[in-house]
C-alpha cells in the first residue's frame, strides 16, 4: 500500500507525521508533492525513506490512496493535473469541507471520499469526520476508517452537517484555546501569576477536562454540576460566563457558516466551469 500526499502544508504534514508516528505507514510507503518543494524535502529529511514527488501527477502514478491536502480555492488547478491519470481503483480522499463529494466523483473515476481531520489527530486523539461517496463499497468504508483508528476517533456524518461538525471537531481546538487563552491573560492581569504557571495549570486542566468527557464518563452538563459546589465558589464563576457568553457561539456559528456557503459558491462555480469545458 502507498499513499500520496498533495500538499504538505499545515494539515498535510500533520496526517504524515501521525500516520509515521502511529505505524499506520512506514516512510517508505508515503510519497508526497507540494506547490513549495522544500516543505517535503524537510518531511523527507526528517523521515527518510519517505519520496519527494516533483509533480502531483507522479503522486497519483505511485499511489493507492491520495490525500488531497490543499486549500478549497487550489482543487481546481490540482484536479486539472491529476485527472487523465486517477484510475477507479484508487482512493482519493479530501479533507476540506468546502468541495463537495458530487463535485469529486463527477470529475475524478476513483473511489471518493471526504475526511476532516483535526489538529488534535497529531497527537493521535480527537474524531476524523468521515463522508464516504457512492463508489465506496461496505468494505473499502472499513478499511480507510480502520486506517483513519490508528490517528483518531472515526466518526461517520452527513454531508449536510460537514460544516457543524467541523466547527466543533477541527475549528474547536483553535475556539478551546481562545477561550484558554483569555482565562490566563486574565489570571496574569488581575493576579500577577506568571504567564508560564498560569499556562500549565490550564493546560494541564484542559487535558483531564477532556478525559473526564471522552472516558471519565462525564458530559458538559453533568461536570459543571460535580464542579460547583452548592453555595460555593465556581457557581460564581459560572453566573458570570452564562450571563457574558450567551449567543456568542451562535454568533460564531453563523460566521463560520457564511465563511463556508462563500467558499461552497466558488468551488463550486470553479469545477463546474471546469467540467463544462472538458466537455
Ligand atoms: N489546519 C487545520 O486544522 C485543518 C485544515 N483542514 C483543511 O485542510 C486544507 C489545507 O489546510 P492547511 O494545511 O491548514 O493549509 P496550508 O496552506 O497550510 O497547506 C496547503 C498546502 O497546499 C499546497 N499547495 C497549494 N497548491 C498546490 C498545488 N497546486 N499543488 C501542490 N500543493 C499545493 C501549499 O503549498 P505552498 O507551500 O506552496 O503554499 C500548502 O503547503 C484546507 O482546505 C483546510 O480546510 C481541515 C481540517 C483541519
Ligand atoms: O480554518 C479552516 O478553514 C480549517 C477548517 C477546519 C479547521 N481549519
Amino acid at each position: 500500500m502507498k499513499a500520496g500526499f498533495i500538499g504538505t502544508g499545515s494539515m498535510g504534514s500533520i496526517l504524515i507525521e501521525a500516520f509515521i508516528h502511529s505505524g499506520a505507514f512506514n516512510p517508505e510507503q508515503i510519497i508526497a508533492g507540494n506547490r513549495t518543494i522544500r516543505k517535503v524535502e524537510l518531511l523527507a529529511e526528517t523521515y527518510p525513506g519517505l519520496l519527494v514527488a516533483q509533480s502531483n501527477r507522479e503522486v497519483v502514478l505511485e499511489s493507492d490512496i491520495i490525500f488531497l491536502c490543499v486549500k478549497p480555492s487550489e482543487f481546481k488547478k490540482v484536479i486539472d493535473e491529476i485527472k487523465e491519470d486517477v484510475l477507479p481503483s484508487q482512493f482519493i480522499v479530501s479533507i476540506t469541507s468546502p468541495v463537495l463529494i458530487k463535485h469529486l466523483e463527477s470529475l475524478l473515476p476513483s473511489k471518493i471520499s471526504k475526511i476532516i481531520p483535526s489538529i488534535t489527530n497529531y497527537v493521535l486523539s480527537g474524531a476524523t469526520l468521515c463522508i464516504h461517496g457512492n463508489r465506496m463499497q461496505p468494505e473499502d468504508k472499513e478499511w480507510l476508517e480502520n486506517l483513519f483508528a490508528h490517528i483518531s476517533s472515526p466518526i461517520r456524518v452527513s454531508e449536510n452537517y460537514t460544516r457543524i461538525s467541523s466547527d466543533l471537531s477541527s475549528c474547536g481546538p483553535a475556539f478551546l484555546a481562545n477561550f484558554i487563552q483569555s482565562f490566563i491573560d486574565a489570571a496574569v492581569e488581575v493576579t500577577g501569576i506568571s504567564p508560564e504557571e498560569a499556562t500549565l495549570l490550564a493546560s494541564e486542566m484542559t487535558l483531564g477536562t477532556g478525559k473526564l468527557l471522552t472516558t471519565g464518563g462525564f458530559n458538559p452538563t453533568t461536570l459543571q454540576k460535580r464542579v460547583s459546589v452548592p453555595g460555593g465558589i465556581t457557581a460564581e464563576g459560572l453566573r458570570i460566563l452564562d450571563e457574558e457568553l450567551s449567543g456568542v457561539f451562535s454568533r460564531v456559528i453563523h460566521a463560520t457558516h457564511d465563511k463556508y456557503q462563500e467558499d461552497l459558491e466558488k468551488t463550486e462555480q470553479q469545477l463546474t466551469i471546469k467540467q463544462q469545458s472538458s466537455q
